[in-house]
């Protein structure tokens, strides 16, 4: 029964819809869609009624009620813990709200990509995977002695694979020389990526592989400091892939240990098969990480564990890999440098020095633009304040990335048909 009190004069019309959910035959499906852009109702010229719209941004988890209209559908925002969302009826979420459909969104998208200056590419380069006219060609062996290049180790008999100084150094001063898609020259990924993401609760069976993950987050915000600990503690759960190069072996090393040692024409052959998620050059020698080490460490049953620059994220969607994506950030500015007054950071393989201000403000602005372009991928935020505890939090987070249901892309749960 409704029961009204208020103080109006005229004709008030009430529309009665019945009940979509009851009505058989006629239920709307309720879908859970991820927000892969961001929208304010406020700025909206198109919005029939902006006070009654849901402003959204990337990575929230919207609960679409109601999609009977073309245009303009209803949606909740459920919220809970950032990592994850119970769908349950009592899962916190707010209160409906009108928001733009997909196919509305994307229209808006087009505009926006239209209306964009146009950009000029300056990361294109020759397709040949060597001889850039940038590239210094410098013996590799020159600033990597074979024992300086030793920051792997051995735990429990077991090598830990990715953590050599050249490998490391290639993805940082390599970066302007890569030729996968350049994100600093695309647009906005916001403007060509679909604007919903539908997301289902999904949970490893025990008999699949692992769900591969992904570290990613400023150089020298400790990625790699928490990746060499996490397999330390747990070698035979974690591993690394076992990079590729081009450089020769070295006396000790072994192929398919420190390396897959490979010749220039197989590497080439690999990138036009597109078989890497990132390659580069260091001092003349190419390194990089494939698809089929990924696959290696998985096969055996072991969690992989990899950390990729942010525009390699998208290529290693796929229902097969299922990645769950931690953004390792910085503390606040204080704790930043307090946490980092004995660190020592790498400047090439002989090299190491203290933090020194600059490197602290690089690293807290590089933070931040990733988390603006890519937040929408992450699966959660790590905050790397004091190293012990932020192991253990990172211990925890895969674990239950592992074991527990989390929301992944329909896309990747739907059975083959
Ligand atoms: N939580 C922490 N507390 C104190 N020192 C830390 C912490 N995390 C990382 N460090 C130190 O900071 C320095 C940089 O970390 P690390 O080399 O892991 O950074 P990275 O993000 O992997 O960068 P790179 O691009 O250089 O490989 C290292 O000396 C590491 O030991």
């Amino acid at each position: 029964m409704l029961c009204l009190q208020m103080k109006s004069c005229g004709t008030i019309l009430f529309k009665v819809i019945p009940d979509a959910a009851q009505s058989s035959g006629n239920s709307q499906k309720t879908v859970f869609m991820k927000a892969m852009v961001d929208y304010c109702p406020l700025l909206d010229t198109c919005s029939p009624c902006p006070p009654a719209g849901m402003m959204f941004s990337r990575g929230e988890l919207l609960q679409v009620v109601d999609q009977s209209d073309a245009r303009w559908w209803q949606a909740r925002k459920i919220i809970s813990s950032p990592m994850k969302i119970s769908s349950s009826p009592s899962s916190s979420s707010t209160c409906a709200g009108i928001i733009p459909s997909a196919s509305m969104l994307r229209s808006k998208q087009r505009e926006n990509w239209w209306s964009q200056p146009l950009q000029v590419h300056t990361c294109i380069k020759p397709l040949t995977v060597g001889g850039n006219a940038d590239n210094i060609q410098t013996p590799a062996d020159e600033n990597c002695p074979a024992t300086d290049e030793a920051d792997s180790e051995v735990t429990d008999g077991i090598y830990l694979a990715g953590f050599r100084r050249s490998f490391r150094l290639w993805r940082r001063t390599s970066y302007r020389r890569r030729r996968q898609s350049c994100s600093s020259c695309s647009p906005d990924t916001s403007t060509l990526c679909p604007p919903y993401e539908e997301v289902a609760l999904y949970q490893r069976p025990p008999q699949e592989n692992h769900r591969l993950i992904i570290l990613l987050g400023a150089t020298r915000v400790g990625v790699n400091e928490l990746r060499k600990n996490l397999i330390k503690l747990n070698p035979s759960s974690f591993q690394s892939p076992v990079p590729h190069t081009t450089r020769p072996m070295r006396a000790g090393e072994q192929t398919g240990r420190e390396y897959h040692f490979i010749t220039r024409e197989l590497f080439e052959y690999m990138v036009c098969n597109h078989r890497f998620v990132e390659y580069g050059e260091f001092k003349g020698q190419l390194y990089g990480t494939s698809t089929d080490s990924i696959d290696d460490v998985l096969r055996r049953g072991r969690m992989c564990i990899i950390d990729v620059e942010p525009h390699s994220i998208q290529p290693l969607r796929s229902k097969k890999l299922k990645p769950f994506v931690i953004f390792i950030k910085p503390p606040a500015a204080d704790r930043l440098r307090e946490t980092r007054r004995n660190a020592r950071i790498l400047l090439s393989c002989r090299e190491t020095r203290e933090f020194r201000e600059e490197d602290f403000v690089n690293l807290e602005e590089t933070s931040r633009l990733i988390e603006e372009k890519y937040k929408q991928f992450f699966d959660f935020t790590l905050e790397n304040n004091e190293l012990q505890e932020s192991c253990r939090k990172l211990y925890s987070i895969i674990k239950e990335a592992q074991e527990e249901e989390q929301w992944i892309p329909v896309s990747w749960s739907r059975e083959e048909e």
